[in-house]
Parts: C-alpha cells; structure tokens; sequence
C-alpha cells in the first residue's frame, strides 16, 4: 500500500496513517462480502486489484450565508472501486434515488460506503452493484469536514486492464462495458469533469 499524503493532512500524518490502516482493514473486509455476494471465490475482488490503492481526501465545506445558490460537490459517481466516508455532524450528504435527492444523515461513528463505477461495481460486476450518485449541499450551520477514502490504483503507475469479470459472463448476460485501466477510466472521468453526467455510460458497449 501506498499512503500519499497531501499538505491539509500533514500535522496529522500519525492519525492519518493509522487511519488508513483501519480503513484499509475494512475496505478487504468489504470487498470479501462483495465477492462472496457475486458467488466468486471471498478473495476474488482483493487479488484482482481493488485494495491496491488507497487515496484520502479531506474535504473543508465553509459555513455558506446562501446554500440555496450554490453546491458543495455537485452530482457524481465514484471514480473508484468502493470509497469509506467519514462525515461530521453537519449533514449535506445525499443520494440519488429514483431520480430523488435522499439525505445521508450523519450518525455518530458510522462510515458512508459507497461503490465506485470501477467495481459498478458497474464496470467489473457487469451492472450487478450499481454506482451511487451523490452530491453534497452546504449548509449555514458551519463548516463541514468529510474525509473520503478511495480505493483506487490512480496513483499507481499501473497498466492493469479491468473489464467485467468473466466468471460473471455468460450468453444471458453478456459484457455491458469495454476494458479499460484505471488511467484511462480516470483521464475521461477528469477530463469530463464533474458535470452531472455519468463517466461510465462512455465504457458502455
Ligand atoms: O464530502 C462528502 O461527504 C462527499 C465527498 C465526495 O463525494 C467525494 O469526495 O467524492
Ligand atoms: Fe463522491
């Protein structure tokens, strides 16, 4: 594993690392279960790659006089496998539902888990776990601090191809995206922006 550290972090670098550790327990613990509820061997997802990176990002929501006219972070899904995210007491979290905004509220010592487009959950699972879409409103309350723990090779100089997995596959239920890296995956995600739209729907075949 890899731990990048960015200047926000660094008078916290010995909790930042010991959280990483912990996160990274939970994110093979999570992957184990993803496995076995695709009927693939528990250890399935963590060798094919999902817990190889690990990136956190802290995010800093100032306190906003007006929330009505702006947005903390607009409508997306995760570039990634599966993110852990820690939210304060603020709120402003929500899902995408049924095409309707669902609050995520905090609760003391819980973990957001939300699945990335890279395991889509939707890429590599075939469609089987969907990729959540959400955004996060600001708030007159005061500022809010998450952090988000993405497993992710995106740092990594790795060319590893993922694709949906084959033991997935058969003539009912044939590949919905094409193989891409990670690289590729994040280039397109990046270069898009986040704009609302789905990256994925771009590795559709
Ligand atoms: O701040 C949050 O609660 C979520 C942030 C987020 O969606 C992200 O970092 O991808
Ligand atoms: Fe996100």
């Amino acid at each position: 594993m890899r731990v990048v550290i960015g200047k926000f972090f660094n008078s916290r670098r010995d909790i930042l690392f010991e959280y990483s550790k912990q996160v990274m327990k939970v994110g093979i613990l999570l992957f184990e279960l993803l496995s076995e509820a695709l009927g693939l061997d528990p250890n399935h997802l963590n060798d094919i790659g999902c817990t190889e990176g690990l990136s956190i990002l802290g995010h800093y929501y100032p306190s906003c006089p007006q929330p009505e006219l702006t947005m903390g972070t607009t409508k997306h899904a995760d570039n990634d496998f599966l993110t852990v995210l820690l939210q304060d007491d603020i709120g402003g979290l929500q899902v995408l539902n049924d095409n309707k905004w669902i609050d995520v509220p905090p609760q003391p010592g819980a973990l957001v888990i939300n699945v990335g487009d890279l395991l889509q959950a939707s890429l590599i699972s075939n469609d089987r776990f969907k990729s959540v879409e959400h955004r996060v409103l600001v708030s007159r309350k005061g500022p809010r601090i998450s952090v988000a723990s993405f497993f992710s090779t995106h740092i990594l100089p790795t060319s590893k191809v993922f694709g949906p997995i084959e033991e997935l596959l058969s003539e009912s239920n044939p590949p919905k995206y094409r193989e891409t890296t990670v690289r590729d995956y994040n280039i397109y995600f990046y270069e898009k922006g986040l704009d609302g739209t789905k990256a994925l729907d771009h590795f559709r075949l």
